[in-house]
């Protein structure tokens, strides 16, 4: 392994992710890098202490603080806000928040930015897997693509699906939408993260099908994703343990942030 580059990481949003992450990071990939958070909880001072963390309150201090990669790890907000700052002030940036992608005015901006920064904005696989195959596939042509997400009904708390269903009281496998994944990303920003990297890696945001079910039946996260196209034909399905603090998360979400971390540090890049 190279020498590390990466002495000072930002992080943006201290949550479920963020503070799996930063352990991570702290205990195995970067040990002898400063953390510095942006964060809208208020966090014990024991906790910062225990963990060397600079807090700001805001993205620009960040920013003036000079970080040589920041992960997102906030929400569809911080990657309006926050992220084509840091990418115009040179900064690459982590996103897991990769629904927000769906706005294609966004997706031009962050580009911009990083052209403009010379700054590189590094999308993560996030809880779903299989994505290289998909984005192999593409070049031969995809005719279709369709992604399949099941968690417990309760996981779907705090979204649409709360309007039309009693999500308590729900007792077999519930289709709670069915629509494209531009549509996806808009309304489950904290579920639907992974119809986005469905959709950048295959046939995009409006061809890529979606259907989301509240299924009381399963306690885990269950994304699956079938492609079809001259390759052939794919199929892949992934159990996802949830993370303790945030069931809507798979701890795979935050595991696929370290390693596209540590694949900053690598020559030899898999
Ligand atoms: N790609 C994937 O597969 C995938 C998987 C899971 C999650 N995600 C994305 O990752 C995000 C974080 O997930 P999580 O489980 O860690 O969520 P979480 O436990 O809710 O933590 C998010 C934290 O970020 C804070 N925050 C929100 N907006 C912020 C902002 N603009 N600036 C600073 N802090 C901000 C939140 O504060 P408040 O509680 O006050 O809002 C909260 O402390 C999700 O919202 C989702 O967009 C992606
Ligand atoms: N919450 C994730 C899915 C997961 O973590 O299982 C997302 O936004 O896609």
């Amino acid at each position: 392994m190279s020498e590390p580059t990466i002495r000072r990481v930002g992080i943006i949003g201290l949550g479920a992710i963020g503070r799996r992450v930063l352990e991570a990071l702290q205990t195995q990939h970067l040990p002898s890098a400063s953390y510095a958070v942006v964060d809208r909880m208020q966090h014990p001072e024991a906790f910062t202490e225990s963990r060397h963390l600079t807090l700001f309150s805001d993205v620009r201090s960040l920013i003036d603080w000079q970080p040589d990669l920041v992960i997102e790890c906030a929400g569809h907000g911080a990657v309006v806000d926050a992220v084509p700052a840091c990418l115009r002030a040179g900064i690459d940036v982590v996103i897991a928040s990769i629904g927000a992608l769906a706005d294609r005015a966004l997706r031009e901006d962050l580009e911009q930015a990083a052209n403009a920064g010379k700054a590189r904005l590094i999308l993560v696989s996030g809880a779903i897997g299989g994505l290289d195959a998909i984005r192999s596939a593409r070049a031969a042509g995809l005719d279709e693509v369709i992604y399949i997400g099941r968690k417990p009904p309760q996981a779907w708390g705090g979204t649409p699906a709360d309007d039309v269903f009693d999500l308590a009281s729900i007792d077999e496998p519930t289709t709670i939408f069915r629509g494209s994944a531009a549509q996806a990303s808009v309304l489950f920003p904290k579920n639907a993260n992974v119809t986005a990297a469905v959709a950048l890696s295959g046939v995009g945001f409006e061809l890529t099908q979606v259907q989301l079910i509240a299924d009381p039946g399963v306690h885990k996260n269950v994304h699956e994703v079938q492609a079809r196209g001259a390759f052939g034909e794919l199929s892949i399905r992934l159990i996802n343990n949830p993370l303790p603090d945030n069931v809507k998360t798979s701890w795979l979400a935050a595991l696929s942030i370290e390693e596209a971390v540590a694949k900053q540090l690598q020559a030899l890049v898999f």
